[in-house]
């Protein structure tokens, strides 16, 4: 089929990829110039594992350009993968999708399905649809499609060629466009789900919201861990081992953070107040997530009174291991509260950036560089370079010997065999 994907970020380009690699002639738009350039020129903006290979070896089946109007020729599927960031009061800022959505319109002279990828609060495509219709363009030109995305950044491929699920939300009943659609994901196994708009709108957002919220009940029962000498890694075992509860995002630390989590909870947390309901629930969730650093900060402020004077190696910056992404990302919100501190901050990160913002702190090449004479170590990111340090060396290099792990990623016996000190919340 020959489709065309708006929006070259990391869905819209793990989508691209993906369906190119599945056999469509796709064509991603993006209205970032320097960005189409530098993908016209090979050069994929993003880390993403195996991305750029994806996209190199489908090369004669996948093209990128910021002009709508050559892209949308010849197309029968439309994907809309815009970004829908949050606005101050935590709504979603829906303009880019608007603004996406009208591009496209005016430029439609034949049939087209449009499917909506980018996550939307419940009641958008709805919204979406009507305003089209009272816009006048006609009904019959196209059909809207919700197709809520659920890959992780760090696996988004693999997430896309074996997903859980694939979810659509349609206007009404309609075999013909189902056969279009599955026909476009030929080739991935997956349960698929049909249901209204809001029902897709809402298993995207209820899902990044149950896991948020597993998250944010294993930091809180790591606080309780805390106050009685308990493990919470072996709580977490232990309850994981329910099948009824499962493993899986039960990894206490310092808190989820990303592009999607606390946007989408802000989100989910603003429609329903919007609408009347108090969501107790996804307000806690948020409570949690936002307080967690400071309970890591507490903690080290009490070990260290003279904190201030302190030199602290962050290893870690992204927001999640295996990714460049640092957008709400935790090691950087503790960076920032150390610095803040009046400490002496050296960051390490094997692909992130610090911000501009934190420009004055120093990044490192390497982990031992930013560990050279610190007086305490902070493993802010699961990174896998930075777990497998050799920590004897990293001992023999540092002043202090104290090593936080905020990410519950590090074997404390391994830590003490090198005469290290292992300092968690609720950790033994
Ligand atoms: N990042 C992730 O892991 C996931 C993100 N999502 C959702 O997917 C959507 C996109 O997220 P990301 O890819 O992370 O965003 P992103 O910020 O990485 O990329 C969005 C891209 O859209 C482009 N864009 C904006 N308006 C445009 C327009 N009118 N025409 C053409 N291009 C336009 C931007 O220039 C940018 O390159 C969001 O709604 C997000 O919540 C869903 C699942 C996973
Ligand atoms: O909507 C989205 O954008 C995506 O959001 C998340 O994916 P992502 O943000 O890439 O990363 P996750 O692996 O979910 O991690 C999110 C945050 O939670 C933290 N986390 C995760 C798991 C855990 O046990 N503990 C924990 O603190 C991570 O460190 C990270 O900061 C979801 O997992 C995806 O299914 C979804 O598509």
């Amino acid at each position: 089929m020959n489709v065309c994907v708006i929006g070259a970020g990391y869905v819209g380009l793990t989508t691209a990829a993906v369906l190119s690699d599945l056999g469509h002639h796709v064509t991603c738009i993006d209205q970032d110039t320097d960005k189409i350039a530098s993908l016209q020129n090979g050069s994929i903006p993003i880390f993403e594992p195996d991305l750029e290979d994806c996209v190199q070896k489908n090369k004669s089946r996948l093209r990128f350009t910021d002009d709508l109007s050559s892209g949308l020729s010849n197309t029968e599927i439309i994907i809309m993968a815009v970004g829908t960031p949050s606005l101050p009061d935590g709504s979603s800022n829906l303009s880019f999708l608007y603004k996406a959505m009208i591009d496209v319109m005016d430029h439609l002279a034949s049939y087209k399905i449009i499917m909506i990828k980018s996550t939307v609060p419940p009641g958008t495509n709805a919204a979406i649809l009507k305003f089209l219709k009272e816009k006048g363009y006609q009904p019959s030109l196209f059909d809207l499609v919700s197709n809520p995305e659920f890959l992780r950044e760090g696996s988004a491929l693999h997430d896309m060629k074996f997903p859980d699920r694939i979810v659509y939300g349609l206007a009404e009943e309609n075999e013909d466009l189902l056969g279009k659609l599955n026909e476009l994901y030929k080739g991935i196994e997956a349960p698929v789900i049909v249901t209204n708009y809001a029902g897709a709108e809402l298993i995207k957002y209820a899902s990044n919201a149950f896991l948020a919220a597993k998250i944010s009940f294993i930091n809180e029962v790591a606080r309780v861990c805390e106050l009685f000498g308990a493990d919470v890694t072996h709580v977490a075992k232990g309850i994981g081992l329910d099948a009824r509860i499962g493993h899986s995002f039960l990894q206490a630390g310092i808190g989820y953070g990303g592009s999607c989590f606390p946007k989408d909870l802000k989100a989910l947390s603003f429609t329903a107040k919007d609408n009347g309901l108090q969501p107790l629930i996804l307000d806690a969730v948020q409570s949690v997530n936002a307080t967690q650093i400071n309970v890591y900060f507490e903690k080290i402020k009490a070990l260290f009174p003279a904190l201030s004077s302190m030199k602290i190696a962050v290893l870690g910056i992204s927001f999640k291991p295996n990714t460049d992404d640092i957008r709400e990302s935790p090691a950087v919100a503790f960076i920032k509260k150390l610095h803040e501190y009046g400490c002496t901050v050296s960051a390490y990160d094997p692909k992130a950036a610090l911000p501009k913002e934190l420009s004055m702190v120093e990044q490192t090449e390497t982990p031992y560089e930013a560990i050279l004479n610190a007086d305490l170590i902070v493993v802010a990111t699961d990174w896998k370079q930075i777990i497998g340090l050799d920590w004897k060396q990293v001992r023999h290099i540092m002043k202090g010997k104290a090593v936080i792990d905020a990410r519950n990623c590090l074997n404390p016996a391994l830590i003490r065999n090198a005469d290290l000190d292992y300092i968690g919340v609720g950790r033994l």
